[in-house]
C-alpha cells in the first residue's frame, strides 16, 4: 500500500496530530511518497518538520521514502541539490545504493524533480520505490 502524504494532509489538517491516528488505520505500509511543491521555499522547513515527524513514526520504521519535488514546471523552482539540501537525507535515512531494509539503523531516502501536470520525471521515482516492493 502507498501511503500518500497529500491524501491525508488533504483529509486531515493539522498534521501530524490527527492524522498519526489515521495511520493506525493502515495494516501495511511499504513506501512513503511524500509530495512538496518545489517552487515554494518558504514552506521547506515546514515540509522538513513533517517528514521528520513521520521518520519518528514507529509504523514507519521500515519504509523507504520517495520524495517528489513538484512543479518544476514553474519558473523560480528550487533546484534538486536544493531541495535534497532541505529534505534529504538525514542520520535516519540515506540515498546511497539500495538498502536491506531489514536493517534497521537506516531507511531509503531519494529525491525525485517532478511535473504533475506535465507528466513528467515521477516515473523514475515510482521505478525506484519499486524495488522495494515485495
Ligand atoms: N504548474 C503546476 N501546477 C501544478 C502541478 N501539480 C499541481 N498543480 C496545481 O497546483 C494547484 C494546487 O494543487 P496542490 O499543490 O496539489 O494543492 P495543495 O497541496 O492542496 O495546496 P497547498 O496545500 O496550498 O500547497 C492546483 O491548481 C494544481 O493543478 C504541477 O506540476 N505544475
Amino acid at each position: 500500500m502507498f501511503f500518500l502524504r497529500s491524501v491525508l494532509w488533504d483529509s486531515c489538517f493539522p498534521w501530524p496530530s490527527d492524522c498519526s491516528k489515521s495511520l493506525e488505520n493502515y495494516a501495511k505500509v511499504d513506501v512513503v511518497v511524500y509530495l512538496v511543491d518545489a517552487y515554494d521555499k518558504e514552506r521547506f522547513a515546514e515540509s522538513k518538520k513533517e517528514l521528520d515527524s513521520l521518520f519518528s513514526d514507529e509504523s514507519l520504521a521500515n519504509v523507504p521514502y520517495l520524495i517528489l519535488g513538484n512543479k518544476i514546471d514553474i519558473p523560480y523552482d528550487a533546484s534538486e541539490d536544493e531541495l535534497h539540501y532541505h529534505l534529504g537525507p538525514t542520520n535516519f535515512t540515506t540515498d546511497k545504493g539500495k538498502v536491506n531494509l531489514g536493517n534497521l539503523n537506516v531507511r531509503p531516502l531519494k529525491v525525485f524533480m517532478c511535473s504533475i501536470v506535465r507528466k513528467m520525471g515521477y516515473g523514475d521515482g515510482f521505478k525506484w520505490v519499486s524495488q522495494y516492493i515485495k
